[in-house]
């Protein structure tokens, strides 16, 4: 906001008596017209643009309820200056309906589409209400903006610092992950405006020596019905707790809560509802044209890999689930050099690095691989062409506000979201929240497969198979937790396929799906088995299988000690029920004798006594038991069949795989030099923040692989690459001769 130039006293006397004259008239003209308290101001005519505006004549006023340009408000001098510079002249809906109501004073309850406008219909009445205030320096806080996500509170600060620069107050941005929280402790009591994210809000009002906000005039809540979830739950409970509850609350959301328990929590007086679009045919921009693909999971990649090959002049904004896809995704298309600038964001990345991603795609073509961290309020100056959804949001509403990243304002936009067979539930419910979408096929020729080349990469460089591992269980564990189990159900993925699309080898361990399995009897167990799960998978369920490298012993010992104590429970509950039971239960002493010694890379299975046994009997019913078993005998003996053959190739597989690492391994010190350069360079903020991710002693600095620096995205790669640099990525036929090598391997 305005630096002060030090002026005459005289000037300063003068200034502060017009300032006083104007804000005299100010009220008296917002008085003047108030709005009827449950009216909608949209409902009125604008008023004629040339004709006179404020004080007329006849001393009255002119009318502010219904008219459509900023200059036609009873608004300060000095926001209407910074409105002019940052060129906003005509009001969008939402604007109209809810500034009129604001600057009387009223709480407000602002409902309207994404990209209309929101922002300017809180940070006008905010100006205004700490200026009508005289408010200064010495007064404190005198308002609080929260936003969910920091990005988006970046955001709003920029808008609330353009509009009220002509103004004299202070404000500060306080979010989280920024080292300057001391220098932040030092400066937050003579802030006038806190932009900030619930969590850091927090953070002052506990640690902060006299942090005062008791003569709070306004609080806004933007997407404030993410920040009445569950999730902000209780640092919201804390935080209103220490405010006054004679303010102003301002709460705007393109997917706005009427939950009455909400607004009781808030202390809201008689909100006035202004929810403008409800009337509108859809909850989505009338600019914004929406399409839907049936993607099977173990296609999703080569049809994003597709997508992205087919629109390289375009700003894509794609959604995962989580931060391990998107580092997945990005890190491997990044090698496969798709022709566009590629960047990912999410929230395990540093703060630094993630405002750097969010301004460089603000500003380039590119494609932005994001979690859900980027679905809400972001502007990205207006300019994303399309938002592919490759991961089903977990609701309607997530829906809206990702897809609201695009066809912002005047401008259009498409979006693209892939559902899965089991998800198709998700259509419907879209459909009856008014949200028109069309339902396309997939051009099958276009669709490039991209899951071999994926194969090859992950021979290649070893880290990226761990994090193909984290990718896979992350996004299973996802569609777990999800609370809609109407459309989100795990047991209907296809496991196996959906791993080999990954690139990876073998279908990695699932251990919250063991979990799952605690306690079932085993036809409850096979029940839950997804249809098209192998036996070699089935096994996954049911017993430990080493499939990480010797060097992660020590978490392997971890693990197994953990899986002994599941199947020792999963053996007591299913024995103490009498009837279909697992044939082995394992006590946790023998367990663990056993265990610290056994060679790694075999399957261990246990009898009763703790003696080992193949890993067939665990299918097999005990002797004295048999009878009461009501499993189909016929079944048993398939599986059984079926495993037998099934082992012999995992045996195989085993060696195989043994011997491939050992490969890798001569092939990754060979490039240690000239990946250890590049690396280095490309040297990700982001993984030193999650360490946890990475074994200890598999990854060390120097070879460290997330990264987002401008300087390895696609286009300079692309570009390498036309020049004939090979760099640190591999040519197509050392690609296809690894992939041929990784298929032999798995079939032989
Ligand atoms: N009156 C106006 N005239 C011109 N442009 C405007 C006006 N109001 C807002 N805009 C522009 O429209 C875009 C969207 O505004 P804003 O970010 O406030 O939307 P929003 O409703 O808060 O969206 P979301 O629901 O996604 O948070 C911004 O680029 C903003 O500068």
């Amino acid at each position: 906001m305005r630096k002060h130039t030090p002026k005459s006293r005289k000037a300063k006397i003068q200034n502060r008596l017009s300032e006083v004259n104007e804000i005299e008239l100010l009220e008296a003209w917002i008085e003047s017209g108030k709005p009827e308290s449950g009216s909608n101001p949209l409902s009125l005519d604008p008023l004629p643009h040339k004709g006179p505006v404020g004080r007329l004549t006849d001393c009255s006023f002119s009318r502010y309820a219904g008219c459509d340009r900023f200059s036609q408000l009873p608004v300060s001098k000095k926001t209407k200056d910074g409105l002019i510079q940052c060129k906003y002249k005509t009001m969008t809906d939402i604007q109209r309906a809810s500034i009129p109501h604001s600057l009387c004073g009223r709480d407000i309850l602002g409902a309207a589409k994404t990209g209309s406008g929101k922002t300017l219909a809180f940070v006008i009445p905010v100006l205004e209400k700490l200026y009508k205030a005289r408010w200064g320096p010495e007064d404190g806080v005198g308002c609080i903006i929260m936003s969910p996500t920091r990005e988006l509170a970046g955001q709003l600060f920029e808008v609330l610092k353009s509009v009220g620069k002509h103004h004299g107050f202070s404000a500060g941005l306080l979010i989280g992950g920024r080292k300057d929280v001391d220098a932040e402790k030092e400066h937050v009591n003579v802030l006038n405006i806190l932009v900030c994210t619930p969590g850091r809000l927090l953070q002052h009002m506990d640690e902060t020596p006299n942090f005062d906000c008791s003569q709070l005039q306004v609080l806004v809540l933007d997407e404030a019905d993410r920040i009445l979830d569950v999730g902000f739950k209780k640092d919201l409970n804390a935080i209103i707790s220490q405010l006054p509850k004679h303010r102003q609350t301002l709460l705007f959301s393109a997917t706005q809560t009427k939950s009455v328990q909400d607004l009781a929590r808030l202390s809201l007086k008689d909100p006035e509802y202004l929810g403008v679009h409800e009337e509108s045919d859809t909850a989505t921009p009338n600019r914004l044209q929406q399409t839907a693909m049936l993607v099977p999971l173990d296609k999703k990649l080569d049809m994003l890999w597709s997508f992205i090959k087919a629109h390289l002049n375009s700003r894509i904004l794609v959604f995962l689930s989580s931060c391990k896809q998107v580092k997945f995704v990005f890190e491997t298309f990044k090698k496969l050099r798709p022709g566009i600038p590629l960047k990912c964001l999410h929230g395990r990345m540093k703060q630094d690095r993630r405002m750097g991603i969010y301004s460089q795609f603000c500003e380039q073509r590119s494609v932005l691989f994001s979690t859900d961290v980027a679905s809400r309020g972001l502007d990205f100056n207006k300019a994303v062409d399309w938002v592919v959804q490759v991961d089903c949001p977990e609701d309607c509403a997530a829906y809206i506000h990702r897809v609201g990243r695009t066809a912002r304002y005047l401008s259009g936009g498409r979006s693209v979201l892939f559902v899965m067979p089991s998800e198709m539930k998700m259509l419907e419910k879209l459909e009856e929240k008014k949200i028109p979408l069309r339902v396309i096929k997939a051009n099958e020729k276009r669709i490039q497969s991209v899951s071999g080349l994926l194969a090859s990469l992950l021979v290649k460089y070893p880290e990226l198979q761990h994090l193909a591992q984290r990718a896979f269980v992350t996004y299973l564990k996802s569609i777990h937790k999800q609370r809609d189990k109407e459309i989100f159900d795990v047991t209907k993925l296809p496991i196996d396929e959906y791993s080999a699309s990954l690139g990876l080898p073998m279908t990695p361990k699932i251990r919250f799906l063991k979990q799952k399995l605690k306690g079932k009897t085993v036809s409850e167990a096979l029940s839950l088995i997804p249809e098209n799960t192998s036996n070699e998978n089935l096994l996954e369920f049911l017993v430990k299988k080493p499939d990480i490298g010797k060097s992660d012993v020590e978490e392997l010992e971890e693990e197994d000690l953990l899986l002994a104590k599941e199947t020792q429970e999963a053996g007591e509950k299913i024995n103490s029920k009498g009837d279909d039971m697992l044939a082995t239960r394992v006590t946790k002493k023998k367990k663990l004798k056993i265990n610290v010694h056994r060679p790694v890379g075999t399957r261990v299975v246990f009898d009763e006594e703790g003696n080992t046994l193949p890993p067939l009997a665990r299918l097999a019913a005990t002797g004295s038991d048999a009878d009461s078993v009501q499993l189909n005998k016929e079944k048993v003996n398939q599986r059984y069949a079926e495993l037998r053959k099934n082992l012999k190739v995992a045996d195989k597989e085993d060696k195989d795989l043994d011997k491939k690492r050992r490969k890798e391994k001569r092939i990754k010190e060979k490039m240690k030099y000239k990946r250890g350069r590049e690396d280095k360079e490309e040297e990700d903020e982001d993984v030193s923040g999650s360490d946890a991710e990475i074994p200890r002693g598999r990854v060390d600095k120097k070879t460290k692989i997330y990264f987002d620096s401008a300087d390895e995205d696609g286009e300079r790669t692309a570009d390498k690459a036309k020049e004939g640099i090979a760099a640190d990525s591999i040519s197509l036929a050392e690609q296809e001769e690894l992939a041929l090598k990784l298929l032999n391997s798995m079939h032989s």
